[in-house]
């Protein structure tokens, strides 16, 4: 038993001895890779730390250089030291590279010093831009040798961050001057605006550049206005943006590219803030403005202005006197900033690009610079453009199209609408031959601003252009409203035009209908607010014949252009939105108020002989400001005038409406276009219509075809009769008619032997009847259309105050019929024998008298002069009849065509026009 305990106690011991020494071995060998591992991260440690270091530096400082030299380290150091040479080997060609990539991408002032540049005014025309801009050098090791250019990206790719340590601002002010030198000296002037703004300075913001300032090179805002600053970029930027993605492009420099033109300036916003916080909203709209700037062609350059642009964005972080460090170079780098240019020679070289700025900008335009070398090439298919004015020499255009289909223009009186529309008419008339546009212009006021458009005494040109001019038209509302039923009827045939050919829009129209005559059609209404001027049937008519105009004129080409002096027009607006929403496009004259957006303050600035071009509606964004060159003082708009007319003179003249004109009988195209007929016409007074057309009353054979003249005004009832009678005279040949001309009224007398002398002239029979002897006269008419025998000729009777012979006509002898019998059964009867009565009554009253109680239906025409509309009704089918008495105008009613009465102008007779 107990040799077997020991033999197992010995088996277990040595079994442990193994087990010990087994577990020694795994110790020693841990021991020893831990020991390894120790001195591999100690070595790895070491590189690291000389790395960051250099080894250079590292050599010097005394804990490393302690570390280094350790035997155990001997590795490190040598493989440092093999990589460094082969570094350095390949490094030797880094700087050149970086020299020549600068001088590619940054050439002439944009990286050269500025000896060779400065004071020079830049040649570049602006179609590419640099892409980067040199702000001063560095080196890797410290050797000139190995020096090389440190240039950032600005325009249309990068803005600029620019952080300072505390007293660097003239260093951040050097480096600011430089890189904005080096920008305007490398285009030609005009081609970049710069923006500068300082949160802690109104001026002195970079004082060399106060020459620059005094043009639109330089703009030093406000420091309390930013915001009205970034507003301003804002805008550009939405309008930028929309006319490029609208062209197809998805920038600025895209389209510059494609096009091959610069169509914008760049622009540079410099903004200095102190290190403080801004307002969350400044922050908010320089992030909004920074977002969209690039494409836009603009860059910051935020100075000390904490916030995180989105983007494309380089910072300088300026450390000390000079020295900065770059996001281009990385934070190991310590960059040597360029030496500030000398402020004189920054002085000089900014007067200079002023300079020539101002020279290139011209003097005041004249209106020759706005036409174009060739006249009449344009196309209106999809639109009419033309320049109006210009700004910092660069012409301003109005568009009239799809988007601004119809305009507002606004501006106190004096402020200068008249001449802004000769400006545009002539601009646009240069452009676009009669065939691409025809104007209908319509002045309220009183006087005669487009009256020189039409052929007059003193000019026998006329702007071809025209189809109708309207003058003096301030108290004939009705004149307002004919244009605005012409312009609908237009836009009726003109949409009937495009369903036949199965089209929307004028330029499909024209495109299907390449023979038709389809000029954009432009009705200028001058103090349009008159329209509106009264609460009556006018406004209610006038204001939805412009509402629909207004809606549907756009895709039918029909454009209206209303001028006002603003209030006036505006609150003419009020319950008429329609109108004016669709009025996109918004001129505002300097001190127009209104015209514009609300907040939109830009015509209150705006100086003498400029006008606010805007057509997003006036809102801010829209803003263009234009210089408008004199186009209404003696003999500047006829000079082009004349040149139109003798190129295209030869189409129709334009009707001339002037509501201040007594029309002749003798020169309206109603009566010298008359001709024999059998269905005569009595020619009663000229209508206020676009057509040179004339009322009348058809003398045919129907009951009640008889003509009443009803009122006190003597003058203006013998005319009307005298036109009555001369245009039934044209229409017979000599025996076909006969006249009787009863002279009731002895003050008459001349003008009733006028009318004979003439009739007889003509060869007409005419027979004179007097008060002595209407009664007999009256009694043989009557005798004849008693006996039933049918006369060859018609027979006219022209009473001349009829009143007056009442008396005469109403006495009565036994066993006899009066005169006045007589005259009613000539009334009733005549007519349907060819026999016609035209008689001027001096009251209704008179009238009713003499029709008796037959009532008024032998009366079928009737023409009213100094009667009140409320003793018409009766007259009218009893409806209320709106009508005070004017001068030189009458109210007709024919019930056989005319639904209400309407008003007529009197023809004047020859003899009465030196009245
Ligand atoms: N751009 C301009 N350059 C030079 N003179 C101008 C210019 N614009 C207007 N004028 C002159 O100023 C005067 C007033 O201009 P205009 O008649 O155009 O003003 P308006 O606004 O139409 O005034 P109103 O409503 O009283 O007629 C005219 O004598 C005109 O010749």
């Amino acid at each position: 038993m107990g040799r077997k305990v020991h033999e197992q106690r010995a088996r277990v011991v040595t079994a442990l001895d193994h087990l010990r020494h087994q577990i020694g071995l795994a110790l020693g060998a841990a021991r020893n890779a831990h020991a390894q591992a120790e001195q591999e991260l100690a070595q790895r440690r070491l590189e690291q730390d000389v790395v960051r270091t250099g080894m250079d530096r590292a050599a010097a400082d005394p804990e490393l250089a302690a570390r280094m030299t350790t035997p155990a380290m001997a590795s490190v150091v040598h493989k440092l030291a093999s990589v460094r040479e082969q570094f350095y080997a390949e490094w030797t060609a880094g700087p050149r590279r970086l020299r020549e990539l600068v001088a590619e991408t940054a050439p002439g002032p944009a990286s050269a010093p500025a000896g060779e540049w400065l004071g020079r005014v830049g040649t570049s025309s602006g179609l590419t831009t640099p892409q980067l801009w040199r702000i001063g050098e560095t080196t890797v090791d410290g050797s000139a040798d190995s020096a090389f250019d440190v240039a950032v990206p600005l325009l249309d790719s990068s803005h600029l961050a620019v952080t300072s340590a505390p007293n660097t601002r003239s260093t951040v002010d050097g480096l600011v001057e430089n890189l904005l030198m080096r920008v305007l000296s490398t285009f030609e002037p005009g081609a970049v605006k710069i923006h500068l703004w300082d949160i802690g300075q109104l001026t002195g913001v970079l004082p060399n550049f106060y020459a620059l300032s005094r043009t639109s090179a330089v703009t030093v805002h406000d420091p309390t206005r930013l915001s009205d600053l970034l507003d301003e970029f804002a805008g550009h930027i939405r309008r930028i943006h929309g006319y490029t993605m609208q062209a197809g492009h998805v920038s600025l420099r895209a389209m510059r590219a494609a096009t091959g033109k610069r169509l914008e300036p760049w622009r540079i916003g410099v903004l200095y803030g102190n290190g403080e916080d801004l307002q969350p909203e400044q922050i908010r709209d320089i992030k909004r403005v920074a977002s969209g700037a690039i494409e836009a062609g603009m860059s910051l350059i935020l100075v000390d202005v904490p916030t995180m642009l989105d983007g494309a964005v380089e910072s300088v972080h300026v450390t000390a006197d000079r020295t900065a460090v770059t996001s281009m170079t990385g934070p190991d780098l310590a960059v040597r900033l360029d030496p500030p240019l000398p402020g004189g020679q920054v002085a000089t070289a900014s007067s200079r690009i002023a300079e020539a700025l101002m020279a290139r900008q011209g003097g005041p335009r004249t209106f020759d610079d706005l036409l174009p070398t060739e006249y009449g090439t344009a196309s209106s298919a999809v639109e009419l453009r033309a320049p109006v004015g210009f700004h910092e020499g660069e012409p301003v255009d109005v568009v009239i199209g799809d988007a601004t289909p119809h305009a507002l223009i606004g501006g106190p009186s004096g402020s200068g609408k008249t001449n802004f529309l000769y400006a545009l008419l002539g601009s646009l008339c240069a452009r676009y031959s009669p065939n691409e546009l025809a104007l209908y212009l319509l002045d309220f006021k009183e006087g005669v601003s487009f009256a020189g458009l039409a052929p007059g005494r003193k000019d026998e040109s006329w702007l071809p252009h025209a189809r109708l001019v309207g003058v003096n038209v301030n108290t004939d509302r009705e004149f307002g409203l004919a244009l605005l039923r012409f312009l609908t009827d237009e836009l009726r045939r003109r949409s009937a035009a495009a369903k036949e050919h199965e089209v929307t829009t004028l330029s499909e129209l024209r495109e299907q209908d390449p023979n038709g005559h389809w000029p954009r059609i432009v009705a200028v209404i001058d103090e349009f607010q008159y329209l509106f001027g009264e609460r009556d049937t006018v406004t209610t008519l006038a204001t939805s014949l412009l509402e629909d105009v207004a809606r549907r004129g756009r895709s039918q080409g029909i454009h209206l252009i209303l001028a006002s002096q603003d209030i006036a027009g505006i609150e003419a607006f009020w319950g008429k939105p329609a109108v004016f929403e669709q009025c996109t496009l918004r001129i505002a004259m300097p001190k127009a108020r209104r015209v514009l957006a609300e907040a939109n303050q830009a015509a209150v600035a705006a100086p003498r002989w400029h006008a606010v071009v805007n057509h997003d509606s006036g809102i801010g964004h829209g803003n263009q400001l234009a210089h408008v060159p004199d186009a209404s003082s003696g003999g500047v708009f006829p000079a082009l005038q004349r040149q139109l007319w003798q190129r295209y003179g030869s189409t129709s003249v334009p009707r001339l409406f002037d509501g201040a004109h007594a029309p002749r009988l003798a020169e309206s195209t109603a009566f010298t276009a008359l001709s024999p007929s059998d269905r005569p016409h009595a020619i009663v007074g000229q209508s206020i219509d676009v057509a040179d057309v004339a009322h009348t009353v058809e003398l045919s054979t129907a009951p009640g075809r008889n003509l009443a003249v009803l009122g006190t005004t003597q003058r203006d009832a013998v005319s009307i009769l005298d036109s009555a009678v001369r245009s039934v005279a044209r229409q017979f040949a000599p025996g076909d008619v006969e006249f009787a001309l009863f002279c009731l009224v002895d003050r008459c007398e001349p003008a009733v032997t006028a009318l004979a002398e003439r009739l007889h002239a003509e060869g007409h029979k005419a027979e004179t009847v007097t008060a002595d002897t209407v009664v007999e006269t009256v009694t043989a008419w009557a005798g004849e259309l008693a006996d039933g025998s049918q006369r060859a000729a018609r027979r006219i009777a022209v009473l001349y105050g009829v009143d007056a012979a009442l008396p005469v006509l109403e006495a009565k002898e036994p066993g006899r019929t009066s005169g006045l019998d007589h005259l009613r059964t000539l009334l009733k009867q005549g007519p349907a024998r060819g026999v016609h009565v035209l008689g001027w009554w001096r009251s209704i009253a008179r009238l009713k008298d003499t029709l008796g109680f037959g009532g008024t239906d032998d009366v079928g025409a009737w023409v009213a002069l100094d009667v009140q509309g409320n003793e018409l009704g009766p007259l009218a089918a009893g409806q209320v009849v709106h009508w005070s008495p004017r001068p030189d105008r009458a109210l007709f009613f024919d019930r056989t065509t005319l639904s209400s009465p309407e008003i007529v102008i009197p023809f004047r007779r020859e003899e009465d026009l030196d009245d």
